[in-house]
């Protein structure tokens, strides 16, 4: 196999890092220019310490001279930034964006909840969306550009998907709640992760449908069969470091039993090598999922409510960006899907 050569913008953040500390651990992998904006010309040592290996490269500009060359190039540049560098960049490369600008079908839905021009729409990097009958990661052999999903979508789609795609829920009125930890909200300093009121504390965000991820959830249920969907969405930043708890529920439809709904959601996804259905009595915490590229899911029935409740983790940097993105890197290189990515946690 011949070596990859993998080009990282936004190196200096926690996306970029990630795909980093991963990519270091991949067989196939050499990287090769790692860039920022503010921070070009600084070392990644001084951003991310524990990369140990490339401690001592020095953040390149991001634009196409530094970005060219590569097979791969990996944006983890914040919402907005990668459509103008991604125009500049030939087809050549295998260009992956973990921001959200290329993930939407509908520029309506874009300039409702990111506001701006849409960019576009890149094959949407999540390979066991069921689409259809099929997998998402159907899609994406071959392909030259990729859209990672957006964390908590990536959470809640993969915690409701089964029961939606075999009918066994009402999805017009879906309730999804989660807790996320701080690194989901990026570097920068933002008013509500000051240390001295966010430690502590838990504190809602994103409350009353307007989440950016809304449309994203929506567009991923009804590519697996619903016809309908409406969703209440409801963030909850919680002081973790890293990890998504999510709790999606649905009205479950007459005569559904928890053993269809466990044999389901088997079917779904017993082959797949990332997603773990736990046993029976076990519920998934972030800690399981920590520096893995898994999902841990578990299911219950809720009889006097009639709803089902679906509990999933994931380590919001890892299967929720970094991961999943090389998870679709390699599809799309026709590597083995696993290449590089492990499920061992790092708990507790
Ligand atoms: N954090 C997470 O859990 C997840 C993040 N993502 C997505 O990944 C992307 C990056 O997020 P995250 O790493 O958290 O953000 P950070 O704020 O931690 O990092 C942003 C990076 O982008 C660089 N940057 C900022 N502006 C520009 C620009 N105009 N041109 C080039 N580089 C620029 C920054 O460089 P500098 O240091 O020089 O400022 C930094 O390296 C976002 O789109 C985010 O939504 C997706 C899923 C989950
Ligand atoms: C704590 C926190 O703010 N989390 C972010 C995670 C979003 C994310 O990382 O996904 P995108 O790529 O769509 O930005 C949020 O819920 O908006």
């Amino acid at each position: 196999m011949r070596t990859i050569t993998v080009a990282v913008a936004g190196a200096s953040g926690y996306a970029g890092g990630e795909v980093l500390r991963l990519l270091l651990s991949h067989p196939h992998v050499e990287i090769g220019a790692l860039t920022a904006a503010s921070s070009a010309g600084t070392t990644l040592g001084g951003h991310h310490p524990h990369l140990v290996p490339l401690a001592d490269r020095v953040l390149l500009p991001t634009n196409n001279e530094t970005l060219s060359g590569h097979d791969v190039v990996f944006l983890g540049l914040p919402h907005g930034q990668s459509g103008a560098v991604a125009a500049q960049l030939g087809q050549e490369a295998l260009v992956i964006d973990l921001g959200a600008d290329f993930r939407l079908q509908s520029a309506e839905d874009w300039t409702e909840f990111y506001g701006g021009e849409h960019a576009g729409t890149w094959p949407y990097g999540l390979p066991e969306l069921i689409v259809g009958e099929g997998r998402q990661r159907d899609a994406l052999k071959g392909v030259e550009r990729i859209a990672v999903p957006g964390c908590n979508v990536t959470a809640i789609t993969l915690g409701i998907q089964p029961a939606v795609a075999a009918g066994l829920v009402e999805t017009t009125d879906l309730v999804a709640v989660l807790a996320n930890g701080y690194s989901g909200a990026g570097k920068a300093p933002k008013a509500n992760l000051i240390a001295a009121e966010a430690l502590g504390a838990a504190s809602p965000y994103g409350v009353g449908g307007t989440h950016r991820h809304v449309p994203e959830i929506m567009q991923n249920l009804r590519l697996a069969g619903a016809d309908d969907v409406t969703i209440s969405f409801t963030p909850t930043l919680v002081p973790m470091a890293r990890g998504i708890l999510a709790t999606t529920t649905a009205r479950i439809k007459d005569g559904v039993d928890l053993a269809a709904v466990r044999s389901a959601y088997a079917a779904a996804y017993d082959d797949e090598p990332f997603i773990h259905l736990l046993p029976e009595g076990q519920w998934p915490t972030t800690a399981a999922t920590l520096g893995a590229n898994s999902a841990h899911l578990q299911l219950a029935i809720d009889d006097r409510a009639s709803r089902l409740v679906v509990v999933s983790a994931i380590d919001n940097l890892v299967k929720g960006t970094a991961g999943g993105a090389i998870q679709s890197m390699n599809l799309a290189l026709g590597l083995e899907e696993t290449t590089g990515l492990d499920t061992i946690g790092l708990a507790p």
